[in-house]
This record gives C-alpha cells, structure tokens and sequence, in this order.
C-alpha cells in the first residue's frame, strides 16, 4: 500500500520519523522541525517506507525492544537500517543502534547496524544524572552541554564506526565514549533533544541530505 505525500511536506525538507513507541518523542519532533525538516511519529511498520531518516528516542531500551517486537517493527527496522536508512539513536536509541550490549536484560535485543558494543546504565548510581561539556568531531563551536540519564557508554566499535566525542573519566579513571557514527548512522549518549542546543539534529540533518 502506498502512502500519499503528507501535505505538511514542505518543499525540500526530508521527512524524518521519530521511532514512537516509548521515550522522548516530542522533544525529537520539536528540534527536527527547528532544524528545517518535516517530522512525523512512527509506530507501524509501513511508516517507514516514506522515511528519509529516522530518529530513536531516548527511554528504556528493554521496553523498547519488547515494544518493537510485538508492533511487528524489529525485522523492518533492520532492514531499513540494512538499507542505508539515516538514523540517529540518542540514549536507549543508541543502545537499539548496537551490534552488541552489556548488561542487557535477558534476551534483550537490538535493531543494530552500528558496529559497537554498548554498556547499559554504565556510569553508575552516583551519577545516574548529569551535565558534561562534549566536543563532538563535527559540531563547531563550543563544546555541547551533554545531558546523561542513565546513559550508556560505549566499550568499544569496530570495522567503519568512527568516534566523535568522549567524556573525561570521573575521578580520573578513562575517557569513555559517547558518540559514535558510521556512515549514515550516528548515536549519542546524550539527549542534545533536552537542551536548546540544535547542533547534533543539525548534523543528522546533513547526513540525511547526504552533506556531511
Ligand atoms: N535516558 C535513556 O535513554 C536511558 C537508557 C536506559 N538506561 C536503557 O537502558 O534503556
């Protein structure tokens, strides 16, 4: 079934879908529209097909698996992500972006395509929130202020992924990882979405457009 052109469209603006099913949705649609492109919330498998990019929100990974699993979405997920689909995965987004996870509940799967293993709720009780300055390879300018919630940190990619940011290691213990892009896909720890910063959106943007 074909869908007819939303007439919202405006001329020239990719269309990018925020994955719906659970997490920060609105705030996603919010800076996409402020970034010049049309937005809309997916939650059904044929939704995608009219997809320039995707977004997947921040929230709970396992319920968003599980959530994925039985609206019939996982399969034609990955085979958009397979198909070169653009898409960003900010938090439990990025954790779904994963080829790999630790500390995933039982049977916890992902949409993956991004050659990285993730580590769930990795930086701790203390500090299960918190603000962090981020240089991102990519964003000019000043470095973001990256919100971290429950976030998870990358423990290391592979073949073509590419590191874009790291976190100064709290008290002294190692730098770790907190964007990653490969190709067409990018994942942040952080939730650029809860700042007014629309510097990553920016970049997902182009990459979409296919200039950056
Ligand atoms: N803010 C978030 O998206 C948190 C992610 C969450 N801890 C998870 O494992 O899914």
């Amino acid at each position: 079934m074909s869908i007819p052109p939303d007439p919202a469209h405006r001329a020239g603006a990719p269309t990018i879908g925020v994955l719906a099913l659970q997490g920060d949705v609105r705030e996603h649609v919010r800076m996409l529209e402020a970034v010049g492109a049309h937005a809309v919330a997916v939650r059904r498998p044929q939704e995608l097909d009219r997809l320039d990019g995707l977004v997947v929100p921040g929230g709970e990974s396992t319920t968003m698996w599980r959530l994925a699993r039985s609206f019939d979405l996982l399969e034609p997920l990955r085979k958009r992500v397979g198909g070169g689909l653009p898409v960003y995965g900010s938090c439990a987004g990025m954790i779904m972006l994963a080829d790999g996870i630790l500390d995933g509940a039982d049977g916890q799967e992902t949409i993956g395509g991004l050659d990285m293993v993730v580590r769930r709720n990795a930086f701790g009780r203390q500090i299960d929130s918190f603000e962090a300055p981020v240089e991102i390879d990519g964003v000019p300018g000043e470095p973001l202020t990256a919100v971290f919630i429950r976030a998870p940190w990358v423990e290391s990619v592979g073949g073509r992924a590419r590191v874009l940011g790291r976190i100064a290691g709290a008290g002294g213990g190692p730098a770790r990882i907190v964007a990653v892009r490969q190709d067409q896909l990018l994942a942040t720890s952080f939730h650029p979405e809860l700042t007014g910063d629309t510097r990553i959106h920016e970049l997902f943007v182009k990459i979409v457009k296919g200039q950056a």
